[in-house]
Order: structure tokens, then sequence, then C-alpha cells
């Protein structure tokens, strides 16, 4: 797993950060409260999951700067740890006439940058500095290989099956422009700069190896707006991750990462992730009456309660009728559909961001989920959901999926190793 780390520290451009160990307090897991890094774990709902260290009273970082998420563990970092305030995704195609080696080589400069830069160190070739003055802002930066990446590099034998295309669903309306790549980059920070100047150093490392192919900028509330650590909030104004996988269930590893003895064995702890576009039709959306859109949801807007009663955390309940003799939580209601209970126990890891790249075309917000979703096996987690959603989920009516995604995200880097390292070297 990787580790989250709330320090206090020499700004970025210090070559030397400093981790004074002595004067800090290591909380385990998500019991703790009072450190933002640890806030967030429980807000996110796919966090928790790492040791955070509070800073003490003289930190010259405030907690929210001082987290750091470290770069070496068992998985890459940005999956099960907590969910940030701004996103980035970028996909990358190999330049023509890069290959294995130019690969390897990109994948080494990469992987040395985020970690410099997730320890709040500046890049080792000239920094930018645009991220001066601040601390490591819980950064992470999570990299994956696509379905073409394995052609482009003469590696077709070594592809894992679970990067086979997903299937075609009814409603896709997907731009193949920004849909897929040879490689993919997740970028998760606590602050926009941050965020924005591991984006640009990793554009740069890509030399002439790598062309950017599409890039999507996300956001989830920052931490501490609200009185106490909640669940994220989507753009139509949903509690939104509040079922997902807690890292504390006894099968979350066995959900969301490749087991140490799966195969490819390159893919050991490793997992796969789906990225969609999802586009909200916030016109429509903003029309519909508040019970109306609970109806679709199958939960309370206020706290994400389920319709069948209790708070947000009370388990749905999908037997409860109503007097009229109706389903209290719809037939077609999204939460319901989309439940592990109702898919053969199929489950997924949200971890998404929503966006708003301002008006399209036809006059609507550009706004939606950049949906993010992490698996050990897509075949047993996002297909078999998205098909079910895909036939009469209530929700559908207000989206369009625009772009998609899959991508072979390998296990974390031990000390000294670059991520992909067992794949390109072995
Ligand atoms: C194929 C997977 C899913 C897609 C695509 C998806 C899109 C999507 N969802 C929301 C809003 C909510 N989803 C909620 C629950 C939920 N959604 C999925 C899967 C997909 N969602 C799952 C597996 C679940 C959990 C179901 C359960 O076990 O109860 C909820 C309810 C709160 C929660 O548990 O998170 C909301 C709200 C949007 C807006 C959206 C596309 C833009
Ligand atoms: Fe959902």
């Amino acid at each position: 797993m990787s580790e989250t780390k709330n320090s206090e520290r020499a700004p970025a451009a210090s070559a030397e950060p400093v981790l004074d160990l002595s004067r800090r307090k290591l909380l385990a897991t998500v019991g703790g409260v009072g450190a933002a890094g640890l806030a967030l774990g429980a807000a996110a709902g796919a966090g928790g999951y790492a040791a955070v260290e509070t800073p003490d009273d003289t930190s010259p970082l405030a907690s929210v700067g001082s987290t750091q998420v470290m770069f070496h563990g068992k998985h890459q970092a940005g999956i099960s740890t907590p969910l940030q305030s701004t996103g980035h995704l970028i996909a990358f195609d190999l330049a023509p006439g890069a290959g294995r080696k130019e690969a390897a080589a990109l994948l080494r400069r990469w992987s040395e940058t985020a970690r410099a830069l997730m320890a709040g160190e500046p890049t080792s070739s000239g920094d930018t500095g645009v991220a001066l003055d601040a601390g490591p802002s819980s950064l992470t930066v999570t990299f994956g290989f696509g379905h073409s990446f394995f052609d482009r590099t003469g590696m077709a034998d070594r592809r894992p099956a679970q990067l086979d295309p997903l299937p075609d669903f009814s409603a896709d309306q997907l731009d193949p422009k920004r849909s897929n790549g040879d490689l993919w980059v997740q970028i998760g920070a606590d602050d926009a700069l941050v965020a924005f100047h591991a984006l640009r150093a990793l554009q740069r490392d890509a030399g002439s190896a790598a062309r950017p192919r599409w890039q999507m900028n996300g956001f989830n509330r920052t931490p501490g707006a609200t009185e106490k650590p909640m669940t994220a909030r989507n753009l139509m104004g949903q509690v939104d991750g509040t079922n997902n996988p807690k890292t504390t269930d006894a099968d979350f590893e066995r959900r969301v990462f490749v087991p140490d003895t799966g195969q490819p064995a390159w893919m050991a702890n490793g997992s796969y992730a789906v990225v969609r576009r999802i586009r909200m039709l916030l016109d429509t959306w903003e029309k519909l009456p508040l019970t109306e859109q609970e109806q679709v949801i199958g939960r309370k807007k206020s706290n994400g309660a389920p319709l069948s009663g209790g708070t947000e955390t009370t388990k749905m309940r999908l037997d409860a009728f109503g007097p009229d003799g109706k389903p209290v939580i719809p037939a077609n209601a999204h939460a319901r559909i989309a439940a592990p209970e109702q898919n053969g126990g199929a489950a997924m890891l949200r971890r998404a961001f929503s966006f708003h790249d301002g008006i399209a075309a036809d006059g609507t917000p550009d706004a939606g989920l950049l949906f993010v979703c992490w698996q050990a096996d897509p075949l047993h987690g996002f297909v078999p959901v998205q098909r079910k959603l895909d036939r009469g989920d209530a929700l559908s009516p207000f989206l369009r999926h625009e772009a998609s995604g899959l991508f072979a995200v390998p296990g974390g880097p031990r000390a000294g190793e670059y991520v992909g390292q067992r794949l390109l070297e072995s």
C-alpha cells in the first residue's frame, strides 16, 4: 500500500525536505481525528487506508500542504489513497519510432519525477518553480498502460486479457480522440498549482518519446470546506461515494487489486482503471423536482441516506415496500441497479473528479464526472454493472458517456525501481 505522511518540511524548492519523524504523531488508520490528511481519507470514501503523520503546532506549513503520500509501496498511490481536490487525467501515445526501449526510459524518467514531486522536492531537470512555497499537498501520480501500448512496444504476448476492449454500451457516444491511449497518467493533489506543476513536468519529461493524446481536468471539494469530513458531492448535488468498498472491508484487496500471485506476474498488486468522461445534462436534471431526483438515485439528496431510511451509512433495504405496494427504492433507481448484490457481487472502487469545461457548442454546460473506477478485473467490476445500468438506469437519461479508457496499472514500485519495470525489463 502507499503511505500518506503529513510532515513539516522545507519549501518545495529545497533539495532536502525535512522529515523530522521524532516530532510527529503517527496515526495508523481512519480511527483518529484532527489531521487534514486523515479527514480527507474518511471524506473520500476511497481513502483512510494509509498511515498519516500530523505535524505538531510548529509546522511551517498548513496540514493540507504538508501531507505527503509515499511513491514507493505495494500499490501505486492514487488508488486507495484519499481523493484530492484537483485532478488531471492525461493519456499519451508513443511517438512514431518509439518502442519498448524508449518506453522504459520514459517510465524511468516519469517515476523519478513523480517520486521527487510527491516528496515535495523540485524535479531534477529544470524545475519550473510553479510549486515553490507549497508542500507536497497529497500529490499522487499514477501510471497505467493501455491496450495499444503492447502492440506499439512489441509485447502483445504480455498484454493481460483484462485489457480487451470494453463492450459497446447502447447509450455510448464516445469520442475516439478523447478515449484510450498507449499510456495514462492520473495526477491528484490538494493544491491546484502543485497538480499543474506535476502535469507540466511529466509532459516535459515525455520529450520526443510520447505525445499527449487527450487531457481532462477535474476537481473535488477543498479539504476543510465543510464543518466535518464528508463524502464528496458531484455536480448534480448528490452525495457520491457512500457505498464504495472500504479499505477496512475483508474483501477490499481482492476486489480492487490483482493478487500477489495474479497473472500476468508483472500486474501483481496492480489494478485496472476504467475512465469515463460522463457529461451531466444539468439543464434537464435541475428542472426535476427534488423528490423525483431522489427516486432516480434511491437516496436522499440532503444527506445521502437510502430512501428506505436511516443515515448515509445505513444499509439500503432493497426489499422495503411502501403502502402503495411499490418498492421504496424504485426498481430502476441508480443505487439499486449498481449495488453489488444485484450484480453477482461485482464491485469497484469509484474515485472520481468533477469537471467543468465551460459552455458547449449547444449552449449547455460542458460539465459532469470524470468517472474513474478501480478493480482487480473489469469483467467482474465495471462491465457487468455498466451493462445493467445501460439497460434501465433512471439516471441514464441525464447522462452522456463521451469518452472511455481502460488501463492496466501495475503494482507500486519498490525502492530503486520504476513503475512498470517488471513489465519492461523482465
Ligand atoms: C458502471 C459503474 C457506474 C457508473 C458509470 C456510475 C455513474 C454515476 N453515478 C452517479 C451517482 C451515484 N452513484 C451512486 C452509487 C453507485 N454507483 C455505482 C456505479 C456507477 N456509477 C455503484 C457501484 C454505486 C454503489 C451502489 C451501492 O452499492 O449502493 C450513488 C449513491 C451513493 C453512493 O453509494 O455512492 C450516486 C449519487 C453519477 C452522477 C454518475 C455519472 C455521472
Ligand atoms: Fe453511480
